[in-house]
């Protein structure tokens, strides 16, 4: 019940997504913990954002020195945090380090504008920072979200309170840990601990400059009914991935399973929906079947898995339970969507399942309609262009889509229809951190990543400067 969190502490428990063991318990943070760490960031942010961006991005560069220097460490607590195999993890450090160095490298160039007005007056545009910031994440890319989060709105001169997903709420407490010994001011960056009801608190704080959201649809609704606050959302998608006779053949292959199998397939971007042109369609399946069969599964801290742990046991059965209704709906079974027991005995008690390829899907069936976050690939077939942008557009959900075709002008014209806010030709689920990220529709509002993100944590004032004498009416 709301207040719930007010007089008593709730625990987390977390596991040990790998060998389903208790890895640590947590306060769940109330409201006192929450007005402290609002109170905190407010005075951090009365020092931080008084300082030039160059000032601020000395310490952001010094940020991602440390995190390079612990590369190794915090990779292999992701893992632990999360279920995903150390190369994965690897990469997600590396894209938090650059993107905390990119917008280290914005925050020096932020500006306004100067326009000239009759009678030798003028205005100017102020670029300021919002405040406090509130970050909340989801539990697939716990660090990651938390840099691409902190990363734009501390190079905009703003605070930010953080809460991870209770699901992996461990790796933010060591970005916190970073900023902290970069030089941050103390509490400009700090993590607060729960679920729902800690969300809840936060956001509504009226403190609380803006919300930045990253999770499902459903929670992403609620937030944005918190209040008259900007919000950024980051949401769910049932992306689809339209592949051309005209392809290089093995380039789509490796899109698919890219686009299907990273993270367990627990990627929001994922292309889940494969439209195949119908020509290709057996060559491509026996392909992707074949390799998705040798993904190599088990304990994600060895250097040759390819696949980990999904996130919980609840999540796992969820999964299965899509699996088990695309058959009972009438798609095939290409390989995969079964319970995995790794041959390791310690690790007979992690979340582990075998990667599924469904064939023979169409539109109306649960498996492509749905946002299953595991590793299920759906595959449709199409005979036309036409046909696929229509089938391939006949979502509420807009988050990414891609594109294989060797016709230059099919791969810009099919892009230019397509309802998504992150398209890819040629590739899939690459995110540099210069370009924006984010979603149509019902995926979200507002974008991460990209020079546009400092319009998200910043607010224009406008100034004008009389130069002649009142002109009264009166
Ligand atoms: N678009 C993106 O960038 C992106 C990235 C990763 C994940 N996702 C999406 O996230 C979803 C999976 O993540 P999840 O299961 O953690 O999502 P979720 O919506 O269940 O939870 C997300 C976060 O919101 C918090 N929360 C829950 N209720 C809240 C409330 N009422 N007020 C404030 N906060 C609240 C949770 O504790 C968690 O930290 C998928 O739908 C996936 O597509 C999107």
């Amino acid at each position: 019940s709301p207040g719930r969190l007010q007089d008593k502490k709730l625990k987390i428990t977390k596991f040990n997504c790998f060998a389903g063991r208790v890895l640590c318990h947590l306060d769940e943070c109330g409201v006192e913990d929450i007005n402290e760490a609002v109170e905190q960031a407010k005075t951090a942010f009365n020092i931080w954002g008084k300082m030039s961006g160059m000032e601020r991005a000395r310490t952001m560069i010094e940020a991602a020195r440390i995190i390079e220097s612990r590369r190794e460490e915090i990779a292999q607590m992701e893992v632990i945090n999360n279920g995903k195999s150390i190369t994965e993890a690897r990469l997600d450090v590396d894209s938090a380090r650059l993107c905390i160095e990119y917008f280290a490298g914005l925050a020096s160039t932020l500006s306004g504008q100067h326009v000239q007005l009759p009678g030798g007056s003028f205005a100017y545009t102020r670029r300021e920072p919002l405040g406090v910031c509130a970050g909340i994440g989801a539990w697939n890319y716990p660090f990651q979200i938390a840099a691409w989060k902190s990363a734009p709105a501390l190079a905009c001169g703003n605070a930010m309170i953080f809460k991870p997903s209770p699901v992996t709420p461990v790796t933010a407490v060591l970005l916190a840990e970073i900023y902290a010994q970069a030089g941050v001011p103390q509490g400009l960056f700090n993590v607060v601990q729960g679920g729902q009801e800690t969300g809840r608190i936060l956001c509504q704080h009226p403190d609380i400059a803006k919300v930045s959201f990253t999770g499902s649809v459903p929670t992403g609704k609620k937030v944005s009914l918190y209040g008259i606050k900007p919000v950024t959302l980051e949401l769910g998608g049932k992306s689809p991935v339209l592949i051309f006779s005209d392809c290089d053949l093995e380039n789509a292959v490796r899109g698919a399973l890219m686009a299907n199998f990273l993270s367990q397939g627990q990627v929001c971007s994922n292309g889940t929906r494969v439209f195949v042109q119908k020509d290709i369609l057996p060559e491509f399946v026996k392909e992707v079947v074949k390799r998705t069969k040798s993904i190599e599964i088990g304990d994600p801290l060895l250097e040759t898995t390819r696949m980990g742990a999904l996130v919980s046991r609840p999540h796992l059965d969820n999964v299965l339970s899509y699996v088990n209704q695309a058959k009972k709906e009438g798609a095939d079974v290409l390989c995969g969507g079964e319970v995995f027991l790794p041959s390791d005995p310690k690790l007979k008690d992690g979340y582990y399942m075998s990667p599924c390829v469904l064939g023979n899907c169409t539109d109306e069936m649960t498996c492509v309609k749905e946002e299953i976050f595991g590793p299920v690939m759906s595959v449709l077939s199409f005979e036309t262009e036409e046909e696929a942008l229509h089938r391939a557009n006949d979502t509420t959900l807009g988050l990414a889509a891609g594109v294989f075709t060797s016709d230059v002008r099919r791969a810009h014209r099919v892009v230019e229809h397509l309802k998504a806010g992150s398209c890819f030709i040629n590739n899939y689920n690459i995110t540099p951190v210069e370009v924006p990220f984010g979603g149509f529709k019902m995926s979200g509002i507002g974008r991460e990543n990209g020079q546009v993100t400092v319009e998200y944590y910043s607010q224009l004032k406008t100034v004008f400067v009389e130069m002649g004498d009142v002109d009264s009416l009166f």
